[in-house]
């Protein structure tokens, strides 16, 4: 499935949060969307999840989700959003419940996820056991479960230090690269970005507007060892973004 945003505009009372945003997520690709602080980034990632809907504009659907697709427009949190009193295997069997699978197609689905992700030994630990990155994979993982068409991710490593980032951007690119997927990330990290978008959209200041949109032409697999070529690509979104960065944070000093 892929998407296409037609022309949306969204407002938060009286306040306009974004503005005539026209956009086209390819199926297969991860298309990360940055910029200043306030911007409507998040606001956009609602939008498009469908959670809620533009006062102008629409979100597109086209081609359909695959038939086995149990939540065709899945979300990733940056707080990972587990029970804290159900095991890990637990937390993904939720999201599989309430849709008519049996608990052997069940088993074999947490299992496959589990082994994607790397948690396999990890099955029956409770959320309190693991780390902030093991905590995140499990919630990859439940993400994974309900074979989503579009993977929505909103700030998904900004809660984990740099190492572990590290770690998960490559298990994101492993993952990726092994049966790609469709998603949409937002970050402040340009790091991230560039090391994981396909495409990457620079919203301007609020109300958010589309500034740019910057192709990165490089395998996913080959940009750990890339990064003059990578550096080059964070300079232009940050020469993008500068400016209206420092006006964004000024604006939040001075509310
Ligand atoms: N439900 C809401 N009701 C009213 N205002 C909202 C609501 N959600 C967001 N806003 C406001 O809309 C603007 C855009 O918020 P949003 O969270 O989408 O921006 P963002 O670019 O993701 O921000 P950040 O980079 O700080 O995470 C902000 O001014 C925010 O305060």
């Amino acid at each position: 499935m892929h998407l296409t945003l037609d022309g949306i505009s969204h407002h938060y009372g009286g306040m306009p949060v974004l503005s005539g945003i026209e956009l086209s997520i390819p199926a297969g690709e991860i298309v990360c969307i940055v910029g200043p602080s306030g911007c409507g980034k998040s606001t956009l990632l609602r939008l498009i999840g469908g959670l809620e809907r533009p006062d102008e504009g629409a979100v597109l659907e086209h081609g359909g989700a695959p038939a086995d697709s149990l939540n065709p427009l899945t979300y990733i949190f940056q707080d990972f959003a587990l029970l804290p009193w159900r095991t890990v295997a637990g937390n993904i069997s939720l999201v599989l419940e309430d849709h008519g699978l049996g608990k052997t197609d069940r088993d074999a689905i947490i299992d496959d996820v589990l082994a994607r992700t790397k948690l396999s030994d990890f099955k029956t630990a409770l959320p309190r056991q693991l780390s902030g990155g093991m905590k995140q994979r499990v919630a990859i993982a439940r993400a994974l479960a309900v074979r989503p068409a579009v993977l929505l991710m909103d700030e998904p490593l900004s809660a984990l230090d740099s190492q572990t980032r590290e770690l998960l951007m490559d298990d994101l690119v492993g993952l990726w690269s092994k049966t790609p997927f469709t998603a949409v990330y937002v970050t402040h990290n340009l790091e991230e970005a560039v090391r994981l978008g396909h495409r990457i959209v620079v919203l301007s200041r609020r109300p958010g507007k589309i500034r740019d949109v910057v192709e990165i032409d490089m395998p996913l697999a080959e940009r750990p060892g890339r990064a003059a070529a990578l550096s080059e690509a964070r300079e232009r979104l940050w020469s993008l973004i500068r400016d209206e960065a420092a006006a964004a944070d000024m604006e939040l000093v001075d509310a």
